[in-house]
């Protein structure tokens, strides 16, 4: 049996906008009201996605959800017509409409917390899609991205799909976005890091003051114990609450980890030593704890160029590749000590960058617009074979795009209703060229 990685990205659906709806999030806030180009977003993730399946990796796609969401537009009041909603919220509140109007779901890396077979008890891959309770645009997205990973690991063999946890701040979980896992070889039972923002129970222990955690404590155990994960195979930390409070609202935008390799700031974490000791001493074997001093690469340059927001995958064996924004060429700082990491004896020794500036700016970089599953050849087989992105479907995903996006979108369009029309027409039509059946309430 093969093992690896896969990557599922997150189609960038027809309505991306920028509407500052992520306080916590620099990007998100700094380009408020600016004009979007989701033709282009979309364009630029499936050519990330592609290139990585071109470099012989595994790599599947996930669709983008139904926005604007006029069915929960209609459980606040709004009603009448599909247009007579849309105008009434952006008349009486336009931030309800721009809530339910967000393409946020394209950062997949928030879809869910994945822990692969050999990890788990009954030796099958587990699925908790996030609630995503923090931001009210994104907690809309649970229940269709349960739709939809249902309906590509449909098989029930080998795939265990567990139900969001409670939509309250107690829980807050924001997915695979504050989960890592490291093992010496795919196959082998690995260990999943949990990164909390903050313990709701634990009084004592360190918060953020000026922005939110979005992920407690009780929400990473409470996915481990739904895993079957053991003590013996988890750790949990708390993330530094001062580099919450710099615009580090998720750990992906603060390390990154691959295998045995490990790649974070030096403020990353809270309590470093003695986590990173428990973690020596869960993970035998050889461990790189790739550590960037804040002197090399500050705070502020990781939130700008999300030099940690990046894709760490395994090239051959004992090799890696990670795959940056073009963002982080652009600063001479985090361009030089990527520079340094190439002749650093790690096994990172490749490093590819990709535009994908669209998503950037809402604060998501390449490792936000995906989600890993790792599995083996006999998993892989028990998926939806139509999400795997080949040369026929990149090209088909392309030629859709063309036609169903538009090329410029700014805040007030969203309540255009031919903006409602061209996004269901362009899912229903995905949704039959993924073969993912009826998952959208506008298909029920
Ligand atoms: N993992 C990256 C997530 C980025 C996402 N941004 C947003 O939702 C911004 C949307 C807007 O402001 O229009 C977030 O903050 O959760």
């Amino acid at each position: 049996m093969k093992q690896f990685e896969a990557n599922f990205d997150g189609l960038v659906g027809p309505t991306h906008n920028y509407a500052g709806l992520s306080f916590g999030n620099v990007a998100s806030q700094s380009h408020a009201t600016q004009p979007s180009n989701p033709k282009a977003a979309a364009k630029q993730g499936l050519k990330k996605a592609k290139s990585l399946a071109d470099m012989g990796l595994i790599q599947g796609v996930l669709a983008p959800q139904e926005r604007p969401d006029v069915h929960t537009l209609r459980r606040l009041g709004f009603s009448g017509t599909d247009a007579d909603v849309l105008q009434k919220a952006a008349k009486q509140v336009p931030e309800l409409l721009q809530a339910c109007a967000s393409a946020s779901s394209m950062w997949t890396a928030n879809a869910a917390t994945v822990s692969p077979s050999a990890d788990t008890h009954d030796g099958k891959i587990h699925f908790t899609p996030a609630n995503l309770v923090d931001k009210l645009h994104r907690s809309l997205e649970p229940q269709t991205t349960a739709n939809i990973l249902k309906a590509i690991f449909a098989d029930s063999r080998y795939f265990s799909h567990h139900q969001t946890l409670p939509a309250h701040a107690t829980l807050g979980d924001e997915g695979a976005a504050n989960h890592t896992r490291l093992c010496q070889a795919y196959d082998q039972a690995g260990v999943e890091i949990f990164v909390y923002g903050y313990s709701v129970i634990d009084k004592q222990a360190p918060r953020p003051q000026k922005y939110p955690a979005r992920q407690t404590l009780e929400a990473s155990a409470a996915i481990a114990r739904l895993h079957r994960l053991d003590d013996d195979n988890t750790v949990f930390i708390q993330q530094n609450p001062a580099v919450i409070d710099q615009g580090v609202f998720h750990n992906d935008v603060i390390a990154v980890g691959n295998q045995n390799v490990l790649f974070f700031h030096e403020q990353a974490f809270w309590d470093s030593k003695k986590k990173l000791a428990e973690l020596r001493a869960k993970l035998p074997g050889t461990l790189h704890l790739i550590e960037v001093p804040s002197h090399q690469v500050s705070i502020q340059d990781a939130v700008a160029t999300y030099l940690f927001n990046t894709q760490l995958v395994t090239i051959s064996q004992g090799e890696m590749a990670l795959i940056a924004p073009t963002d982080c060429a652009e600063n001479p700082r985090v361009k030089a000590y990527l520079d340094e990491l190439l002749t650093m004896d790690t096994p990172i020794k490749q490093i590819h960058y990709f535009d994908v500036k669209q998503s950037m700016h809402n604060g998501g970089g390449p490792a936000c617009l995906r989600l890993r599953v790792a599995m083996s050849d006999v998993e892989l087989a028990a998926i939806n074979q139509q999400v795997l992105l080949t040369d026929t479907l990149f090209d088909k995903l392309n030629l859709w795009v063309d036609r169903h996006y538009r090329d410029r979108l700014v805040v007030a369009d969203l309540a255009d209703p031919q903006l409602l029309m061209e996004s269901r027409t362009a899912l229903d039509e995905l949704t039959q060229l993924l073969k993912l059946g009826s998952i959208y309430p506008f298909q029920q």
